[in-house]
C-alpha cells in the first residue's frame, strides 16, 4: 500500500477525507514525496521529423514548413525538422533541403536534422543546418535494419562526423535506439544502452537522447536504466525519448523526472513511429507532457494555447484525431461547452479552439496562418476551453 493510502486508513490519526487530499493536492508536499523535480524541463519537438518519416502519404513540403513554424511561434526551442537520410530508405524526409530552407530561423530556436554518415552531413551543411543528431542502436538487429551497418560500423561512421562537426562549429545530438527492447530482439542489455551511449558522449554529443523506440518501457525499466545511465555520463546531458505504445510513456517521463532528467522529447499531437520498428506508435504527445508538467509546477516555457491550434491543424491535416489524450480531452470538453452554450467556469488555463474549422478546405498559407493565430479573436466560432 502506498504511504499517503496507509495514512488515510490508519485509524489512530484524525485526518479528514479534505486533509488528506489538501496533502497531495499541495505541489510544495507532492515535491517532498515524489520529487524533487527539475524547476525547467526543455523540450525537445520532435513531431515534424520523428512524426512525418511515418506517414504513409507523404505531407507536402509547404505544409511541414508551415508545422514547424507554427510550432517555432510557441516558445519550443528546440523543433527537430528533417532528416538528411537516403530518400530510398526513407523517401518521407526527401524534400529536407527544401524544408530545410524554407523554414523561418527564429532566434533562439534550434532546428536539428538527423544525419546517418558523412554525406548526410554534408547536405545538413549545405542545407544551413547549425545542429545534427546522430542515431544509433543498442541493438545490433535494429542498427543493421535501420542504418545498414553494424554498431561498431556506426560509431566510425559517427566518430566523422563528429569531427565534421567540430571543424564546421555545428552541435551533435545522439540518438540511442531500442533502450528497453528491440523490435527484433526484445531484450536488450542495460550495459549495452550504457556503452553506446558513452561512446556517443566522448564523441563529442552535447546529449544523449534515450529512445523507447517501440514503447514497451515501463516505470520500473526506466529506472533501471537511469540508474545506470547516471553512473556513465552527467545527468544533464540525458534526455528520454518514449513513444507511448503501452502506454507508459507519461509514467516514464514521471520516472525520469524524479531522477533529475530535465530534457524530454515529445511529438505534437503524439505523431510518430518508426519505419523500421513496424507497430511502434507515436511519440508521447506534446501536449500530454505539457499538461503534466504544469500540475507539478514545472516550466516549459511552451503556450499550450498555440500548440493546441497546431495539433489540431495537423490533426485534420492528415484526416484523424490527436494521439493525444489532452488534445481529445479538451476537444471534448469544446464541443460540450459549444452545445450547452455557457460560460466557462473559473480557471488556471483557458484554450479557445475552434473543432468546425476543416484545414484542408483552406487554400492559401495566410488563411492557414489566420486560424492558428487569431482563433481568440473569433469569439462567435470558438470556445473557452477549461483546463
Ligand atoms: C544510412 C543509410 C543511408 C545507409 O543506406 P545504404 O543503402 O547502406 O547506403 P550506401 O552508403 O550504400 O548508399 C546507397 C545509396 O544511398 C545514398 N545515400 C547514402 N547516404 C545518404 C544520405 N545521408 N542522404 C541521401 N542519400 C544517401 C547513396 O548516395 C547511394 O545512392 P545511389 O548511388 O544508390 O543513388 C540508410 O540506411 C538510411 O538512410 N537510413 C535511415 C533510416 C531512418 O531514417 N530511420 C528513421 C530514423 S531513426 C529513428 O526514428 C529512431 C529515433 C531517432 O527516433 C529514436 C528512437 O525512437 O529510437
Amino acid at each position: 500500500m502506498n504511504s499517503a493510502i496507509r495514512l488515510f486508513s490508519n485509524k489512530n490519526i484524525n485526518i479528514t477525507k479534505r486533509t488528506f487530499i489538501s496533502i497531495i493536492d499541495g505541489n510544495n508536499k507532492f515535491q517532498q514525496r515524489f520529487g524533487p523535480f527539475p524547476e525547467f524541463v526543455k523540450i525537445v519537438e520532435v513531431g515534424p521529423r520523428d512524426g512525418l518519416q511515418n506517414e504513409k502519404t507523404i505531407v507536402p513540403t509547404k505544409d511541414k514548413i508551415h508545422l514547424i513554424n507554427s510550432l517555432a511561434q510557441t516558445g519550443l526551442s528546440v523543433i527537430e525538422a528533417t532528416s538528411f537520410v537516403s530518400p530510398k530508405w526513407v523517401p518521407q524526409m526527401a524534400d529536407n533541403k527544401e524544408v530545410f530552407a524554407g523554414i523561418t530561423k527564429v532566434p533562439g530556436v534550434s532546428f536539428p536534422v538527423l544525419t546517418p554518415n558523412i554525406q548526410g552531413f554534408k547536405g545538413a551543411l549545405e542545407a544551413g543546418a547549425k545542429e545534427v543528431a546522430l542515431f544509433a542502436a543498442a541493438s545490433e538487429t535494429f542498427s543493421k535494419k535501420n542504418i545498414n551497418v553494424t554498431i561498431e560500423e556506426s560509431m566510425a561512421r559517427y566518430k566523422d562526423v563528429c569531427d565534421a562537426a567540430k571543424e564546421n562549429n555545428i552541435k551533435v545530438r545522439g540518438y540511442v535506439s531500442c533502450v528497453l527492447g528491440c523490435p527484433y530482439e526484445n531484450n536488450v542489455p542495460i550495459s549495452k544502452v550504457v556503452e553506446v551511449s558513452k561512446r556517443l558522449y566522448d564523441l563529442g554529443c552535447y546529449e544523449i537522447s534515450l529512445g523507447d523506440t517501440i514503447g514497451v518501457g515501463t516505470p520500473g525499466a526506466t529506472y533501471k536504466l537511469l540508474q545506470a545511465m547516471s553512473q556513465a555520463i552527467p545527468m544533464e546531458a540525458i534526455a528520454v525519448h518514449f513513444h507511448d505504445t503501452y502506454g507508459q510513456a507519461l509514467a516514464n517521463i514521471l520516472t525520469s523526472l524524479q531522477f533529475g532528467v530535465s530534457v524530454v522529447d515529445s511529438s505534437v499531437s503524439g505523431l510518430g513511429g518508426c519505419p523500421y520498428a513496424k507497430g511502434a506508435t507515436g511519440n508521447v504527445a506534446t501536449e500530454d507532457v505539457l499538461y503534466m508538467m504544469k500540475d507539478l509546477g514545472i516550466d516549459c516555457n511552451v503556450d499550450m494555447e498555440k500548440l493546441m491550434g497546431v495539433s489540431l491543424w495537423i490533426s485534420k491535416l492528415l484526416n484523424r484525431s490527436p494521439s493525444s489524450k489532452v488534445s481529445l480531452a479538451l476537444s471534448h470538453k469544446v464541443q460540450q461547452q459549444q452545445q450547452s452554450q455557457s460560460q466557462p467556469s473559473l480557471s488556471n488555463t483557458s484554450i479557445p479552439i475552434n473543432c468546425n474549422t476543416n484545414i484542408n478546405k483552406m487554400s492559401t498559407e495566410k488563411e492557414k496562418q489566420h486560424i492558428f493565430f487569431s482563433q481568440n479573436n473569433q469569439k462567435n466560432q470558438s470556445s473557452k476551453l477549461i483546463l
